[in-house]
């Protein structure tokens, strides 16, 4: 009896101890509501059961309204789902950091842009900036095309038989094309892809959920004990040796240009250079990877940078448009009416049957399935939330001061859909919300599927081209249609947006 007393008075010193050291914070829990949840870990029993995150939160916003206040273990937290108080956190210099959770991501693929804190994420974000540029984009359009065909072709394996899963095709598909874009990995062994690269990246991907969602599953003994230790390993070392193994053929190549160019044959050379179709460019046009590697040799960069930046950048670029090709499809195939209307446009774009070259005018002129990509990114973000960590005071137009040290998550999933902003039928799927008279009245900041300001996606416009690449191709040549309806999706809160259930799609040839 006298030791549980004794147990409990310790209990209750350390928690007015804790709550002493949060004190800083407590003005912010004056002005703003929110669930405290439970002593010392707040509210962070909820990320355990991730397929329930997005719907709780949908419910504490309608309680608490678009900017609301609570704990995750020892760490004050905000969730705006507000777009005007999105901008100021999203344009905010002390709120360039990424919140504690992205932790998750050094701990797995090592520390890159994606993690990286301030002074270093500014530097290493200027670096790489010119790796997206316009030009370099252009240039890429040719390989898309190339990828995309050698999709098709894959797909007409499954046109006119059973349902068939389409998400392992698209992922091998956008892994060869963020490979060979990034890092130059000239003709990739596609089998090897789907054997076990796409297995590993698929793994990470689960490893770094799991660490973000559950940091104390960094705990190898644990992940021993859930069988997923040997696997994540496994997984670790093969995209390394992946990476060093492609970064290497890649320097050599660009070694042996290099020595080519400076010969007598310099145009000869370039003119095979611009009509390459390995990827490969001039060298004043560079990849991802050669901008790493410049960095390294100037000591700007060390090894392991190189190493990190170049996994990540894959790692971030294959499953988000993965992902979004996929869903796309989906609501086309739940949503017949819209397909067609898709298609009615690709007809008249590209009247031919067979193998379209498309262009980047191509692109532009797609009016209609611009809106439906945007809509299918509005309806199901493909980054429920992304979150921020204040590195010094800042005062919001609502008047609320988020103190320094504030975790500030950004719950673009609920803004997309909220109904004062989107209409009634924010929670479905209507492309028409994308016609310009309905966008005039919206906030810029209401629909921001790569964020906005100072952190934004790095690899957006690449990712929209490749994309529309891919959909005008898959859609001019195939029909998809599903049983899955769009009421019974389940979503759950992962680094991307997941479905607890992904339909079967069947697949038709056109035959026009
Ligand atoms: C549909 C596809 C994509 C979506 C929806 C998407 C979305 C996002 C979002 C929301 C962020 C901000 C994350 C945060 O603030 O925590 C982000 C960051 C980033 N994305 Fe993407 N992304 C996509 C494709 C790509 C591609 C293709 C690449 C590379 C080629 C890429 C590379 C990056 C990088 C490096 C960052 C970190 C930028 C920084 O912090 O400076 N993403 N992306």
């Amino acid at each position: 009896m006298q030791s549980l007393s004794l147990y409990f008075t310790l209990i209750t010193l350390l928690w007015i101890y804790w709550l002493w050291t949060r004190r800083k914070f407590y003005s912010l829990f004056l002005k703003l509501r929110g669930p405290l949840g439970y002593p010392f870990i707040g509210m962070a029993h909820h990320l355990i059961r991730r397929e329930e995150v997005l719907a709780k939160l949908s419910v504490y916003n309608q309680m608490y309204g678009p900017v609301w206040c609570s704990w995750v273990g020892p760490y004050p937290f905000v969730v705006i789902s507000d777009p005007v108080i999105a901008q100021e956190v999203l344009l905010s210099p002390n709120c360039v950091n990424k919140c504690f959770i992205y932790n998750g991501l050094d701990y797995t693929v090592g520390s890159s842009l994606f993690s990286l804190k301030e002074p270093r994420w500014s530097v290493h974000r200027k670096i790489f900036n010119p790796a997206f540029n316009h030009k370099i984009l252009l240039s890429f359009i040719p390989l898309f095309n190339e990828e995309v065909d050698a999709l098709v072709l894959t797909l007409d394996k499954y046109a006119g038989k059973g349902p068939v899963d389409l998400m392992q095709n698209i992922q091998t598909y956008t892994l060869c094309l963020a490979t060979r874009t990034t890092m130059g990995g000239v003709s990739i062994d596609r089998d090897q892809f789907e054997k076990t690269l796409v297995q590993s990246y698929q793994s990470a991907l689960e490893h770094t959920a799991d660490v973000v969602f559950s940091p104390w599953l960094k705990c190898e003994f644990l992940q021993r004990m859930r069988g997923k230790q040997k696997k994540y390993s496994r997984a670790k070392m093969d995209i390394n040796r992946f990476v060093r193994k492609v970064g290497f053929h890649s320097i050599r190549l660009r070694v042996n240009l290099r020595i080519a160019l400076t010969s007598t044959c310099f145009k000869l050379v370039n003119a095979q250079l611009s009509t390459d179709d390995s990827g490969e460019r001039s060298p004043d046009n560079s990849l991802f990877i050669d901008i790493a590697i410049e960095n390294f040799k100037c000591d700007r960069f060390t090894r392991t940078s190189v190493d990190n930046e170049c996994g990540a950048i894959v790692f971030g670029a294959f499953e988000t448009t993965a992902n979004s090709i996929v869903y796309t499809l989906m609501l086309l195939a739940m949503f017949p009416n819209c397909q067609e209307k898709v298609y009615e446009e690709l007809l008249s774009e590209f009247p031919e049957m067979g193998n379209l070259n498309i262009t980047y005018n191509n692109t532009q002129n797609l009016i209609y399935m611009d809106m439906v990509l945007n809509e299918t990114m509005r309806v199901l973000a493909p980054v429920p939330l992304v979150a921020r960590e204040t590195m010094n005071d800042i005062k919001l137009s609502n008047g609320v001061t988020l103190p320094s040290g504030v975790q500030i998550a950004i719950d673009i999933f609920n803004m997309h859909r909220r109904k004062d902003i989107w209409g009634p039928e924010a929670d479905t799927f209507n492309p028409d919300n994308f016609l310009s008279a309905n966008m005039q009245n919206k906030h810029s900041y209401a629909f921001i599927p790569f964020t906005k300001g100072l952190r934004y996606c790095i690899g957006w416009k690449y990712a929209l081209l490749s994309t529309k690449i891919t959909l005008a191709k898959l859609l001019r040549n195939y029909k998809f249609t599903t049983y899955f309806k769009f009421e019974n999706l389940k979503f759950v809160e992962d680094i991307t947006l997941k479905l607890q259930q992904l339909p079967l799609f069947t697949i038709e040839r056109r035959n026009e």
